[in-house]
């Protein structure tokens, strides 16, 4: 469960108010998509979540863990794939995952079964001893995943995941999304496509300039965006995003 309370973020000291007290609950066995057009401040909610930035204002729970008082012990609870999928290009993809492995200290027995079934599944088991630097960004992105699998997290955070994987990775990756909230943990990922979301999600929450201006199912959505014309513009320029 993540839960958001009142949360707020500038840059450039102030200058730049990226969220602007949000608020957001995301149930167990949930998939909450996290939707709004470039630059609205999903990627900086994101690090907000899992403790790579701090919020300036407000509180951040991760199963009632607090993010910022408690920060390894919430890290703990988080498998966490960033949007970026730059990682350290001179380490074999083997050497990566043991590292990461190792820093979340899994034991040898479930770091292995979980490399090995996850590395089957998107097929580059065959590429793992291979430097990272060789991989396209696709293989980069899968890596990150089994990465940030890798310690079984309840809780998973995925900046625009879909993004740069072949049709039949994002395929999976959306399987292993839908059966992991099953499974009665929680899935939060942004993405500035709408069908993405409305093929996924349980429940969307979109942001507007910093602002969470509608959380909800999609057809919640559908019945107000009609009476609503500045949603039913950002709807419209979501889809056209595609
Ligand atoms: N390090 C930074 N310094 C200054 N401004 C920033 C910084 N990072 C983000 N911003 C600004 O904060 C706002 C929110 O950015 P953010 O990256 O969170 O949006 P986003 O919804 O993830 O966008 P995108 O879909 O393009 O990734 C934008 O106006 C952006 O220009």
């Amino acid at each position: 469960m993540i839960i958001i309370n009142n949360v707020s973020k500038t840059y450039a000291r102030g200058r730049v108010k990226a969220v602007n007290s949000i608020n957001l609950e995301v149930k167990k066995g949930e998939i909450f998509g996290f939707l709004g057009p470039n630059g609205a401040g999903k990627t900086t909610t994101i690090k907000m979540i899992t403790g790579i930035l701090k919020p300036d204002e407000g509180q951040i729970f991760i199963n009632g863990i607090n993010v910022v008082s408690e920060p390894i012990k919430a890290k703990k609870q988080i498998g966490f794939v960033p949007d970026n999928p730059e990682i350290f290009n001179r380490l074999t993809g083997i050497e990566y995952l043991n590292f990461i492995a190792d820093i979340y200290e899994v034991d040898g027995k479930q770091r292995y079964k979980k490399i090995n079934e996850l590395a089957e599944i998107f097929e580059i088991k065959d590429a793992l001893n291979s430097s990272i630097g060789s991989y396209s960004h696709g293989m980069k992105q899968k890596l990150i995943i089994i990465g940030a699998l890798i310690h079984n997290p309840p809780v998973w955070i995925l900046d625009e995941p879909l993004v740069g994987l072949d049709p039949k990775a994002a395929f999976l990756l959306k399987e292993m999304m839908k059966k992991h909230a099953d499974n009665g943990n929680t899935v939060f990922f942004s993405t500035h496509i709408m069908e993405v979301a409305e093929r996924l999600c349980d429940r969307i929450g979109i942001i507007k300039k910093g602002e969470i201006i509608f959380t909800g199912t999609i057809d919640e959505l559908r019945q107000i965006r009609e009476e609503n014309d500045s949603l039913e513009n950002l709807f419209l320029e979501l889809v056209d995003n595609e």
